[in-house]
């Protein structure tokens, strides 16, 4: 068995809304909605954490957000799914939402996943899963890089564009997305570290490489994005559209 974390309590600063991003609406229901429910579908994750905005609880019944009337349930009746608040950075929601994932054995897959990612499908999740085997610490989502890179020199503040220093080797370079599988105990040692550590954390696995350990990469289709800009919402519904009209 394993448990999840989803992390939905940003701003969306940059996505611009008049609501924190998780609660936008895609195709008429949460932007949240679409990878809870795929998470939902995963029976292996016997708990599920949503990490919200404060003041922004989970609904009594799961219709409000367009999920099945039994969503938050476990087979036994328990609570399956529960809602947490969230910290100031990205970092500070993922603690959050493992503690309230209560306790578990140390070898446990704990699964990370961002709620503004909402194509991600059961068999990137299964395989996020399963990527935490033969002494890997984590495995974490990505996708071949098929634009070239390179490296500039920090923004000049005169104005002047930014200078090029190097193009940086494209068959080495991976575009990192969620789900994110850790073992229970390592991520609960990664988020032990200081807060400032934390808050300059993008992505948890990297709290993790610095520590020595072992991360191992899961290929993922770039269509796994993430919401971050209004033309990624736009890029969102047409792919979701698409998956249901070849279903
Ligand atoms: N304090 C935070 C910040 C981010 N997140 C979540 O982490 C994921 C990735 O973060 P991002 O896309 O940056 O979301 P926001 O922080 O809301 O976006 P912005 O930076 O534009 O405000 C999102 O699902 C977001 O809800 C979170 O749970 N808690
Ligand atoms: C975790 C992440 O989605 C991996 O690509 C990304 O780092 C989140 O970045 P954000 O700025 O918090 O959206």
């Amino acid at each position: 068995m394993a448990v999840a974390i989803v992390v939905a309590a940003g701003r969306g600063e940059r996505l611009g809304h008049d609501r924190p991003k998780a609660l936008v609406p895609l195709l008429g229901r949460p932007l949240l909605a679409w990878s809870l429910e795929a998470l939902i579908g995963v029976t292996s994750l016997r708990r599920i954490v949503v990490v919200l905005p404060d003041g922004e609880p989970l609904p009594d019944d799961p219709a409000a957000w367009g999920l099945g009337p039994t969503s938050w349930t476990a087979p036994d009746g328990s609570a399956r799914v529960v809602g947490v608040g969230g910290g100031r950075e990205r970092s500070h929601s993922v603690r959050a939402g493992l503690a309230a994932t209560g306790e578990g054995p140390p070898d446990e897959p704990v699964l990370v996943h961002d709620g503004a990612r909402p194509l991600v499908t059961a068999a990137l999740i299964a395989a996020c899963l399963a990527g935490v085997r033969d002494g890997a610490d984590a495995a974490i989502a990505a996708a071949a890089v098929t634009d070239t890179v390179k490296q500039a020199r920090p923004a000049d503040p005169s104005g002047a564009l930014p200078r090029v220093d190097r193009t940086l080797d494209r068959s080495l370079l991976w575009a990192v997305q969620t789900p994110q599988v850790f073992r229970r105990d390592v991520l609960a040692r990664a988020l032990a570290e200081p807060d400032e550590v934390l808050a300059a954390a993008t992505d948890d696995a990297s709290l993790v490489e610095a520590a020595g350990g072992d991360v191992r990469l899961v290929a993922a289709p770039r269509s796994n994005l993430k919401v971050t800009l209004p033309e990624d919402l736009r890029l969102a519904e047409l792919l979701l559209g698409d998956r249901d009209r070849s279903r």
